[in-house]
């Protein structure tokens, strides 16, 4: 929505013919993002073709885990364009991040990555935000930081893709960790060490892979931590203080740190990384184990450096 409120003409491809007239007519989305009017410079339409048109910006925000499928089926409309992901997470069986997944479908794109800490519904108010737009072309990020900016939403640029995909991607994890602790009663003091364990696990993931140190303390990596980790906005919070509380969750909900939790454990373990809080999401989202037994068993690990 703030990506349309400079009046810059959007083209929203909605599935649903009825949810696209609706958004036309009351510029409201009622099923996704209630109560927040859509400036009129967003136009649904349930017509691929058309939403895409002579689009050279194309934004995709569909769930992490429908974007490879979604871009495989659809890769000759969007090649020769400029795809900006704004997907959070690791492809379940390729083990892929959201841009990687563009490069392999659509590699004659131009192809960058927007992320950062930003509720849909603070932006759809058009409350002050600041993001992390990231392409390997400096000149391309340049480009799209210019384009997408707004009076309230305001990007910052990077070439490290590899960075910014793999804090989107992680700081859902920790923040399903979070939930959980807070959920199970653990308390503020024990939230605040898996934030910081968490954070450590991110960062070396993120070295592992070559990664910038520098993004994973930006906005993408750290800033974004901090939002979802103690919000209860936050979908993937929310999930893990229902697991902590023993409370069932919405499983139409899209919550993407349990799929990226997964993929990322089996990772680790297959390149000898330490990431045990992440490899206790893992076992937790499947049943495999209890909060209070994960949570204990990250307490019993052996005393080391920090
Ligand atoms: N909601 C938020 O505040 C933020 C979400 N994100 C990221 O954006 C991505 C999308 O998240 P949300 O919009 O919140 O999810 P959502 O589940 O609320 O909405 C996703 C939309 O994609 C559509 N969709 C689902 N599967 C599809 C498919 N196979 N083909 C085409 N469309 C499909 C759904 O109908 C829905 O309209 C995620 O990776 C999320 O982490 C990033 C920043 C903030
Ligand atoms: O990515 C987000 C905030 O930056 C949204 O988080 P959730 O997907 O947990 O709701």
């Amino acid at each position: 929505a703030a990506i349309g409120a400079d009046g810059t003409p959007v083209s929203l491809w909605c599935r649903d013919p009825e949810l696209a007239r609706d958004i036309n007519t009351d510029h409201e989305n009622r099923r996704r993002l209630p109560d927040r009017i859509l400036p009129e410079s967003v136009v649904a339409t349930p017509d691929i073709d058309d939403a895409l048109g002579d689009a050279e910006i194309v934004l995709l925000a569909v769930p992490m885990q429908t974007l490879r499928p979604f871009v495989q089926s659809h890769c000759e409309r969007l090649s020769h364009r400029t795809l900006v992901t704004c997907c959070k997470g690791i492809d379940f069986e390729t083990e892929e991040g959201p841009v990687e997944i563009l490069a392999s479908f659509v590699p004659d794109a131009k192809r960058a990555i927007l992320s950062g800490p930003s509720f849909a519904a603070d932006i759809a108010l058009g409350l002050p935000t600041a993001l992390t737009i990231a392409a390997a072309d400096d000149d391309l990020a340049a480009h799209l930081q210019s384009a997408l900016s707004t009076r309230s939403l305001r990007l910052y640029r990077t070439t490290d893709t590899m960075g910014v995909e793999l804090g989107g991607a992680l700081k859902n994890v920790i923040a399903i960790a979070c939930g959980a602790c807070i959920g199970e009663g653990f308390g503020d003091s024990a939230r605040a060490a898996l934030m910081t364990r968490g954070f450590a696990e991110m960062q070396r993931l993120a070295a592992h892979r070559g990664a910038r140190p520098e993004t994973l303390t930006g906005l993408s990596g750290l800033g974004d931590l901090a939002l979802t980790c103690g919000s209860e906005q936050s979908r993937n919070y929310r999930f893990g203080l229902a697991l902590g509380r023993q409370e069932p969750f919405d499983a139409s909900v899209t919550v993407e740190g349990v799929a990226t939790a997964k993929a990322v454990a089996r990772y680790a373990a297959h390149e000898a990384l330490e990431m045990p809080i992440t490899r206790a999401v893992a076992e937790v989202s499947d049943g495999g184990t209890s909060v209070a037994e994960a949570l204990r068993a990250l307490l019993s690990r052996p005393l080391k450096k920090e």
